[in-house]
């Protein structure tokens, strides 16, 4: 089956989605062009999915208009264009969905991500979700992938933990882990796509580009 462009734009600044995308298109057809505009809606206060889902829409939208803008400046141009963002949620008992997005920037960011591992991932199961918006043309499609990730029980995270956070892995992922890197260790359980936990969900991807 053919692509139906030989050329995609690949709105991110992201180094695994460009690595991702370049598995099932020829890496010189890719061209990055990273969003400007580097503030984002957050999802402070959404705690139903519902809510989540379309701040999510909202924000791969965002991103790909932001692109569109760069590239429209020297005309209209035909190129897709594809964006993407990914974030993990979890279920508090008490109020609902929380979402983990990146871990803060600031020295206080181990201490985050320490949280989140004894407190939402041990031994539970969490969502990852990529949102993701395709231009062609005149038309936007976007769409959210969903994947199910079940960690170790606490002992196995309390054993491994502040090594973990000793690689400094976490920084720039969404939910301060790297599931193809050594994050691996605290996984058990994966239902659902890979690639979209690593910020790409191939499936998709390759099912609107073909
Ligand atoms: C959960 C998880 C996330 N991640 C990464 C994928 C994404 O790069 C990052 C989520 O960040 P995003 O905020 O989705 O994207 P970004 O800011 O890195 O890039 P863009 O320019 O496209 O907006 O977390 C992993 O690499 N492995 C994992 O297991």
């Amino acid at each position: 089956m053919n692509m139906k462009s030989d050329k995609i734009i690949l709105g991110s600044r992201s180094p695994r989605r460009k690595e991702l995308l370049s598995q099932i298109f020829p890496e010189a057809s890719i061209e990055i062009i990273p969003p400007q505009d580097s503030e984002e809606a957050g999802f402070d206060q959404l705690c139903d999915l519902e809510s989540i889902r379309q701040r999510l829409i909202s924000i791969c939208t965002t991103k790909n208009d932001d692109v569109y803008r760069q590239v429209n400046q020297s005309g209209a141009i035909s190129t897709p264009i594809l964006t993407a963002d990914t974030i993990v949620v979890i279920k508090r008992p008490d109020s609902g969905y929380h979402v983990l997005g990146q871990p803060p920037t600031g020295p206080e960011w181990k201490q985050t991500v320490r949280n989140w591992f004894l407190d939402a991932y041990a031994g539970k199961t969490h969502r990852v979700m990529t949102g993701l918006c395709l231009r062609e043309g005149e038309q936007l499609i976007t769409e959210i992938a969903q994947t199910l990730v079940t960690f170790h029980d606490r002992d196995t995270v309390d054993r491994h933990l502040e090594w973990y956070l000793s690689t400094e892995e976490s920084v720039g992922k969404a939910g301060g882990y790297a599931v193809q890197g050594a994050g691996s260790v605290f996984v058990n359980r994966i239902e659902g796509s890979l690639s979209n936990v690593v910020g790409l969900p191939l499936e998709n991807v390759l099912r609107l580009l073909t």
